[in-house]
């Protein structure tokens, strides 16, 4: 059961970009469900809050949170559960220690971060900040599967109103690299467990066996997967890549996702950031080591370290000279792919770098042709097949295109997305064997120091959970829906063997197509160019990427999208987007006091909320409430009321005015509810008469810094007057 004190609505408190636009559109929020006794309350994942909560023996009394995260990782569980999630920081190392000497400065007197533990007491802290690190909210509140899609209006909007597509040419040397042999893809081994089962994970080596994990439990059912990628294949892959990049004169890319596959990737990452400066790691290693360099904390942090050694910093410019040049996460500021592991996301890199016809950003502040490197090669033929679509066929047409959802298996950390507790960089040669206690080996491999070996696993009820959804979402629909299952692997081999029976027990079997990812993509391709719909049915990692992808493709981002999780337990989680929180837009903030930040995903978020309280609760006036949001929603897209992007124009500040009134003016206009109507109509009177006046002051503070007293952990009073600036708004809101 939830508290008896849990509000109707939780609505997260998160980080940079969302948790401004929440400065500006909670109130509002809060003050139109108020009017119909819906109460929405707050809780706090952001990564200050999360620190916070972590460590209350450090703090005064004052300076305590309590664990809001757990919370609502309980909360999710219940029926009563109703979460509008927006997009809170997955951090990496780099963003967790700024966190925390921000938090430091502030007063908060929290432990550092402790880059290389040596005391017990050092390794209980870090384990600690290990858990805050990478994706730590989501995969708590994910006790379901997820359902994204643009919302009918979204969609027609972005076909009545195009963005601009960069154009393909056939000639383009933009093409995706991934590892022929010893990736997670060749090595993967699966099986499904017939009854429960509790597992350890060893490693026998020449000096005797080291238990890297024990106390698995599974139950029965389970999808169990080992696999484990060659850091000698890597490595090899990895130079061998740099080398052709620089004879096909493109640019050198690297797409994975630091900070999802929080374990593994970071490691990945490191091995590149070795590759790329092998020649000074080789001569200056132990200084290196000396200094502190973590390679997998990325070249930015590697360069803080060695700036007071000249000769390491001549080594590191002849060793550019002598490469490729670098895609740039940010050209404007030198800030390069190997800079930070959180900046390159592949969900987001790669998409933007198809819409844009296949050209990154080099170190001259120019587009080019990209070698994209995506080392695994589970996942990379989908970029892989979309680029060799686009240069045959040219750009898609937004104007025309029809739409892919997509259905993703993502309950109860399902997948990859939960492999990080049983993921290990190997020690030392030998084999790793996955262990039943009933002493059956279930999974071994043999592996070298170095590897990177882990079990993921997907349980029976959120994979039966997600076949149903899909035949539901079928049905209401009537769109091609493909499972993007590839037979050849050995883990969608298995959960075939769970699909098919269900599709033909339901007698759906003839609804459905099941296709490996390269092929799916191509399908996906061509029946959205004839503008038609699909639904793509897929796995928790092609959830994430292709709910980027399709979007900015179709939408030019994934920020408007409409992101619903059923909890399996019958309550609802509402996603904002499928993006993230847009730090590039808090530097605009600070330095220009612009937001364009869009609140689309939120206003969809809060309809669909609204509307499931109604079902949930009975509660009428929670639907009036609801069906005035999407009036609104429409109204925004109707009158290109969306925030621009460049400073003195109008910002999401605006946009909330005009969803504040659009809204107003809904309630006032129907008349399912009469109280409701009465009550709106003033304040839809005053909002519209007051357009002038508040456009007006919201306008006037635009072009000059704002202060928000700290980055991770703001300060709310400025950040509610940098975000709440027009005193008529804020007198009519309340
Ligand atoms: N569900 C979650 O909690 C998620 C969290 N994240 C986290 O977010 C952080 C940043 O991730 P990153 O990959 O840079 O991706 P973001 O989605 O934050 O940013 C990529 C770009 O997408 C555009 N964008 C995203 N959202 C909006 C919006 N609402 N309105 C307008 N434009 C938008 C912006 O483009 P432009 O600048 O051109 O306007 C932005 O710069 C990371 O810490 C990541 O882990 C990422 C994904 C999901
Ligand atoms: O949890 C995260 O870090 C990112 C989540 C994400 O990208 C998504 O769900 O689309
Ligand atoms: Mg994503």
């Amino acid at each position: 059961m939830a508290e008896p004190n849990t509000p109707d609505i939780v609505y997260t408190k998160v980080d940079e970009a969302p948790e401004l636009a929440s400065a500006s559109l909670l109130p509002i929020i809060r003050t139109f469900a108020a009017a119909a006794g819906v109460s929405v309350g707050t809780k706090d994942i952001s990564l200050a809050g999360r620190i916070i909560a972590t460590f209350p023996e450090h703090l005064t009394e004052a300076q305590r949170q309590p664990d809001d995260l757990a919370e609502l990782g309980e909360l999710v569980k219940t029926p009563e559960a109703n979460v509008i999630k927006l997009p809170n920081i997955s951090a990496s190392v780099p963003q967790l220690v700024a966190a925390v000497k921000e938090l430091q400065a502030q007063g908060y007197a929290l432990p550092d971060y402790p880059e290389s533990p040596s005391t017990d007491e050092e390794k209980a802290i870090r384990a600690r900040y290990d858990g805050i690190k990478g994706s730590a909210v989501n995969p708590v509140l994910r006790e379901g599967n997820s359902d994204r899609r643009a919302a009918v209006a979204v969609k027609n909007y972005a076909m009545a109103n195009p963005h601009r597509m960069g154009e393909w040419t056939s000639d383009s040397k933009t093409r995706v690299a991934s590892m022929s042999k010893g990736d997670f893809f060749s090595n993967e081994v699966s099986a499904t467990l017939d009854g429960a089962a509790k597992a350890k994970i060893v490693l026998e080596t020449a000096d005797g066996e080291t238990v890297l994990k024990e106390g698995v439990s599974y139950p029965a059912g389970t999808v169990v997967d080992a696999t484990f990628m060659s850091a000698r294949a890597l490595d090899a892959f990895l130079a061998d890549e740099i080398e052709k990049t620089k004879a096909e004169g493109t640019l050198f890319s690297l797409h994975m996702k630091a900070t999802m596959m929080k374990v593994s990737d970071p490691i990945i990452f490191g091995h590149a950031v070795k590759e790329w400066l092998k020649p000074v790691f080789e001569q200056y290693g132990d200084k290196l080591k000396e200094l502190g360099v973590n390679p997998a904390s990325g070249m930015g942090d590697l360069l803080e370290r060695v700036k007071g050694e000249p000769e390491i910093v001549k080594a590191i410019e002849a060793c550019r000279d002598q490469r490729p040049p670098m895609y740039m996460v940010n050209s404007d500021k030198g800030i390069t792919n190997l800079h930070v592991p959180s900046d390159v996301i592949i969900d987001a890199s790669m998409p933007a770098l198809i819409r844009d016809g296949g050209k990154g950003w080099g170190p001259d502040n120019k587009q080019h042709d990209t070698n994209c490197v995506i080392p695994d090669s589970s996942y990379a033929p989908v970029y892989d097949e979309a680029i060799a679509f686009f240069k045959a066929n040219g750009k898609l047409n937004p104007a025309t295109a029809g739409t892919v959802q997509n259905l993703g298996l993502m309950a109860q950390k399902a997948e990859e997305y939960g492999s990080h507790p049983t993921t290990f960089e190997i020690p030392a040669d030998g084999t790793v064997k996955m262990v039943l206690d009933d002493g059956t080996v279930l999974h071994e491999h043999k592996v070298e120091k170095g590897d990177i070996w882990r079990s993921a696993s997907a349980r029976k009820a959120p994979i039966e959970d997600w076949v149903n959804l899909a035949i539901e979402r079928q049905k209401a629909t009537g769109f091609r829906s493909i499972f993007w299952l590839d037979e050849t692997r050995a883990h969608d081999a298995e959960l075939i063997k769970m699909v098919k029976p269900i599709l033909e027990a339901k007698g759906v079997a003839d609804k459905f197509e099941i296709m490996a990812p390269r092929e799916a993509t191509r399908a996906s391709l061509e029946t959205i160019t004839k503008g038609e719909n699909t639904i793509a049915i897929t796995g928790n990692v092609l959830r994430d990427y292709l709910t980027d992808l399709f979007p900015i493709l179709e939408l030019a981002t994934s920020a408007k999208m409409l992101s619903i999780v059923k909890l399996m337990n019958g309550g609802g989680l509402f996603e904002t987007g499928a993006g993230g929180s847009a730090p590039k837009h808090v530097q605009q903030l600070m330095e220009e006091n612009h937001l364009r930040w869009d609140s689309l995903g939120e206003f969809c978020a809060l309809g669909e909320s609204l509307q499931f309280l109604a079902d949930a609760r009975n509660n009428e006036k929670a639907r009036v409430l609801g069906k005035a949001v999407d009036a609104a929603t429409q109204g925004i897209l109707d009158h290109d009321r969306s925030p621009s992007r460049k400073v003195g124009e109008p910002d999401n500040r605006d946009s909330h005015y005009w969803f504040a009134r659009y809204w107003a003016q809904a309630l006032a206009d129907q008349s399912d509810d009469a109280d409701l109507a009465a009550h709106f109509a003033p304040i839809a009177r005053a909002l519209a008469e007051s357009e002038a006046a508040i456009t007006g002051e919201l306008a006037a503070v635009q072009g000059r810094p704002a202060d928000l007293g700290g980055y991770y952990h703001t300060d709310a009073d400025k950040t509610a007057a940098v975000m709440r600036p027009s005193e008529t708004l804020n007198a009519i809101i309340g």
